[in-house]
């Protein structure tokens, strides 16, 4: 059989829109590749335009409240359920799911990872996923897990989706195409993608090789958080929020599609691109959020506020104000607080935090915390300022002074993170990293006045 380049048709756009996409945070989108596939006033007529299939794609519970409730209608050239065949079960060692507490490793600790390297062998987004963390249960649909994805090769005639969970992408290293049934979606590092839960999608390389951060939500979505008195705008502002128009292929090949559903890997094999919805209208869709558009607010006179300032998503955990799991950027910005220590001040904090730096230098860690490195300080374990942030920040001439070239993100879950074998055995986990506060010494001086 030869093979068929994939040739995707895609959806015309609108005079002076981002190409390919469309602007807008938890919209009623619609959008159609082909004139006219998209029914007018009604999701379900006798027949569709040609010849297509409506079917819809529910993200929440049929009676969730209608402020929450999110499904797509889409309209495509065979019905999902013709995808598949029987299923096999498959092995994907380095994808590992909650609840998965390893005897042999422990997760009380404050952590650091080098960037995790390449491998000498190619990796697909399936294959190159290597979890560092999880929290929760998969099964009760609460928790995260986050990962480190090394990805070298496209997927090919290859399709994917998780039935378990929401994928938040943090891409790192080099530049990935998501194709899914929605449409298609380019991120580069400093970009972020949110793919839903059920959603189907191959990856490829645009730009090799990658790396990034996968934050894997098995929560309720990723929501903006509320401002509060900040008002209207800043933060995350929802225009920026990117959707794809419709695209779709009708190629006849042999495919495979894999499904995570409840932590195992799954294979069917089908006969066509599961990538064939010509034309959908709905509010449960994947986007794009370039994080150089987040407006940041912080302190302009005094003090350090809590980093929840620079939230740019929130997943609810139930419990009000209490997060399944917080995205929190740390991106350049003015530091002009008077009087006042400005980095992170040393703490102990009842949610687990994740970090990962996707660029520059980290105020807290100036050495140590690099590009593509990791660190887990886990649920209420004390962490703060190294030695050399302490003392250069508690001495420094505090006039205004711009944190520049620097991005770092934060997964902060109200769970406790379980470190998997691989991150505590085979990824460049630093044996040194709690060292990085032993010099701080004791400087009470008991006398009034003398600081
Ligand atoms: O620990 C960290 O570096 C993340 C963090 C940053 C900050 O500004 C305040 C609290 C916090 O946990
Ligand atoms: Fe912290």
């Amino acid at each position: 059989m030869t093979e068929q380049a994939p040739k995707l048709t895609m959806a015309p756009q609108a005079a002076g829109a981002h190409p390919g996409y469309m602007p807008g945070f938890g919209n009623d989108f619609e959008t159609e590749a082909l004139p006219d596939a998209l029914p007018q006033g009604m999701n379900s007529p006798q027949k569709c335009n040609y010849g297509l299939y409506g079917e819809q794609l529910s993200g929440t519970a049929f009676t969730a409240p209608s402020h929450q409730n999110e499904r797509t209608w889409c309209y495509r050239i065979r019905p999902s359920v013709k995808h598949t065949r029987r299923f096999d079960k498959i092995d994907l060692p380095y994808w590992i799911s909650a609840p998965h507490v390893d005897p042999d490793v422990i997760s009380l600790g404050q952590y650091r990872w080098d960037p995790v390297p390449h491998a000498d062998t190619p990796l697909t987004w399936l294959t190159g996923m290597r979890t560092m963390t999880t929290a929760g249960d998969v099964n009760t649909q609460v928790g995260m897990a986050a990962h480190i994805y090394l990805v070298t090769e496209s997927m090919v005639d290859d399709y994917f989706y998780s039935a378990d969970s929401e994928l938040l992408v943090v891409p790192q290293e080099g530049r990935l195409r998501f194709c899914t049934e929605l449409g298609v979606i380019e991120v580069e590092p400093q970009e972020i993608a949110i793919l839903p839960r059920g959603l189907v999608y191959r990856v490829e390389v645009q730009e090799g090789p990658c790396r990034g951060f996968v934050c894997e939500n098995y929560g309720q979505k990723f929501a903006l958080p509320g401002r509060g008195p900040i008002g209207a705008n800043c933060m995350a502002n929802r225009r920026d929020f990117k959707t794809p128009v419709a695209a779709f292929e009708d190629r006849e090949v042999p495919s495979t599609v894999t499904v995570k559903w409840a932590g195992q890997f799954h294979r069917t094999r089908i006969g066509h691109s599961p990538l064939d919805v010509v034309a959908w209208h709905g509010n449960y869709a994947p986007c794009k959020y370039d994080l150089r558009t987040y407006c940041p607010v912080g302190a302009i006179l005094f003090d350090h506020p809590d980093p929840s300032i620079f939230t740019v998503l929130t997943a609810p955990s139930g419990v009000e104000g209490t997060a399944n799991i917080d995205f929190v950027l740390f991106r350049d910005r003015w530091m002009v607080a008077e009087d006042t220590f400005r980095p992170p001040w040393y703490h102990k904090n009842v949610m687990s935090e994740l970090m990962g730096n996707i660029h520059g230098i980290y105020d807290a860690k100036p050495k140590g915390f690099v590009p593509g490195g990791l660190s887990l300080h886990n649920m209420m374990l004390p962490h703060g300022p190294d030695k050399g942030a302490f003392e250069g920040a508690s001495n420094a001439d505090l006039k205004p002074e711009k944190l520049a070239d620097t991005m770092s993100f934060m997964f902060e879950t109200r769970f406790p993170q379980h470190l998997t074998r691989f991150a505590a055995q085979e990824a460049p986990l630093q044996d040194d990293y709690i060292d990085c506060w032993a010099d701080l010494e004791k400087k009470f001086n008991g006398t009034p006045g003398v600081k």
